[in-house]
This record gives structure tokens, C-alpha cells and sequence, in this order.
């Protein structure tokens, strides 16, 4: 938006990057998404240290979005682990929900996105570490095995932040609708009826069964 209102050239930078560990200086990678390669790499050669690595793509809108879509995955992810599901149905929810992030920016951004950027921290990465280390995962999981309500649980255990997953999930479910598209992204429409409590947690399964390419 602020690229297309005021003509400033942005870079985002999104990737596996909880705040804790690379405050922790522990190895991690990260992407810088600019469209103009030179200044990527001014930006680049002032943040990049041993234990912080940076890649640079041209494909800013898959690493944007990607940093808001994971963040409904980990939801899924967190609402498994309240359920006891295991490791393998977590599995299927990353699996799943990667695949819609990935249909997702082929639908919204069909000239913009670069299939390879999802392979980037940005991407396959930061959605398995949030899926297991996130707040977006924590508090699902506190919501399935509590039974209270997002808003309680982030006054209780975020210290004044907020949870990005709901939020997004209810935006995501808006532009969904608007497009008739609510069939091909099942997890991210159950994740979004779940937190509303508009679904009850055991059927997120069943939504995971309706997955398009399952069938
Ligand atoms: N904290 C971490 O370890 C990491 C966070 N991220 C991602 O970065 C993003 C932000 O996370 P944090 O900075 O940790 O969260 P935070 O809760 O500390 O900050 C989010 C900020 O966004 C503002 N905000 C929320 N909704 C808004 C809206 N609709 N319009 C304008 N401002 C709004 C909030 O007031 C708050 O200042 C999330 O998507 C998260 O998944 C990514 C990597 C690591
Ligand atoms: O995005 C994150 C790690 O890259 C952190 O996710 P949460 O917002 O769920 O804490």
C-alpha cells in the first residue's frame, strides 16, 4: 500500500525468525523481498551476520503474504496439539496449509508470485517454526484445552500483544467469500469459524478432509 499510495520503494523481510532466538544470536536464515535487487543488497550487506543469513527475492508479495498466511496455519497447528492429535496430523496441517498458502497468492497475485519463494525462509520455514514455537500455536492450544475465548487468553499470556492468526483468518475468510473461493481453502476457513466459535474444534478434521487436491 505504501509502495502504490506514495511511491516510496518498500522491502519486507519476513522469515523463521522468532524473536527470542535470533535475540539469542542461535543460526537462522531470513528473506528480504525488494523488487530492486541493488538496494536488496545495500540492505543485505548492513544486516547480514554469521547467524543471521539473508536471501533476497524480487517476489515481494509472496514474502509478505506468506508472513501473514502462516500465521492462520499455526492455528490449526495449535488447535491439533490441544487435541492430542500427534505429529502426523501436524504434519498434515503444515502440509495443507501450505498448499493453500500457495493457492492462495496463485489466485490473488496471479502475475506477482514465484512458486520457488515458498522453498525461502520466508516460507516453508517460518511456517514450521511458527506452527511449533509461535504464540499463534500456544494460545490455540491454551484455547482448545481451556475453553476460553482468544481475546481472554491474549489478555492472560501476551502481555499486551496481540495474536495475528484469528485477525487474518477472518480477513482472508472476507476476501474468500467475495470470490467464491471459499471451497478450495478449507483450513483457512475452518481456523477462521473455530476461533468464532462458530465450529467446534473436532470438526477442523473434517475440514481438512475436504481438502481440494484430496479428493
Ligand atoms: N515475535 C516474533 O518472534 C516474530 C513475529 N513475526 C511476525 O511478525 C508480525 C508481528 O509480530 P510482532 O511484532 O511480534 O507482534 P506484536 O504484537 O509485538 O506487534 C504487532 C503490532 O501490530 C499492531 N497492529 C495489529 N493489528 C493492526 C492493524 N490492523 N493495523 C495496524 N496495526 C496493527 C499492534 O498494535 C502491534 O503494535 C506477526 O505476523 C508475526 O507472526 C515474525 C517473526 C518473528
Ligand atoms: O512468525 C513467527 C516466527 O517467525 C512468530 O509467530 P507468532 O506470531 O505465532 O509468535
Amino acid at each position: 500500500m505504501i509502495t502504490n499510495l506514495l511511491d516510496i520503494n518498500c522491502a519486507v523481510l519476513m522469515g523463521a525468525n522468532l524473536a527470542n532466538e535470533v535475540a539469542d544470536n542461535k543460526f537462522c536464515e531470513t528473506t528480504i523481498g525488494i523488487k530492486c535487487p541493488g538496494f536488496g543488497k545495500l540492505l543485505k550487506n548492513a544486516i547480514q551476520t554469521d547467524n543471521f543469513r539473508v536471501s533476497i527475492v524480487e517476489d515481494t508479495y509472496t514474502v509478505e503474504v506468506c508472513g501473514a498466511l502462516k500465521n492462520i496455519v499455526a492455528c490449526a497447528a495449535g488447535f491439533c496439539d490441544g487435541l492430542g492429535l500427534g505429529d502426523n496430523t501436524k504434519a498434515a496441517v503444515i502440509r495443507i496449509g501450505l498448499k493453500e498458502m500457495i493457492r492462495f497468492c496463485k489466485s490473488f497475485y496471479p502475475a506477482g508470485h514465484v512458486t520457488t519463494t515458498f522453498f525461502e525462509s520466508c516460507g516453508v520455514a517460518d511456517l514450521i517454526t511458527t506452527c511449533y514455537g509461535g504464540r499463534n500455536r500456544r494460545l490455540s492450544e491454551q484455547f482448545v484445552k481451556q475453553k476460553k475465548s482468544f481475546e481472554v487468553l491474549e489478555a492472560e499470556m501476551l502481555n499486551g500483544q496481540k495474536l495475528q492468526g484469528p485477525q487474518t483468518a477472518e480477513e482472508v475468510g472476507v476476501l474468500l467469500k467475495e470470490k467464491k473461493l471459499e471451497d478450495s481453502f478449507p483450513l483457512f476457513i475452518a481456523v477462521n469459524l473455530i476461533a468464532k466459535n462458530q465450529l467446534p474444534v473436532e470438526k477442523l478434521i473434517d475440514y481438512l478432509r475436504k481438502e481440494p487436491e484430496s479428493y
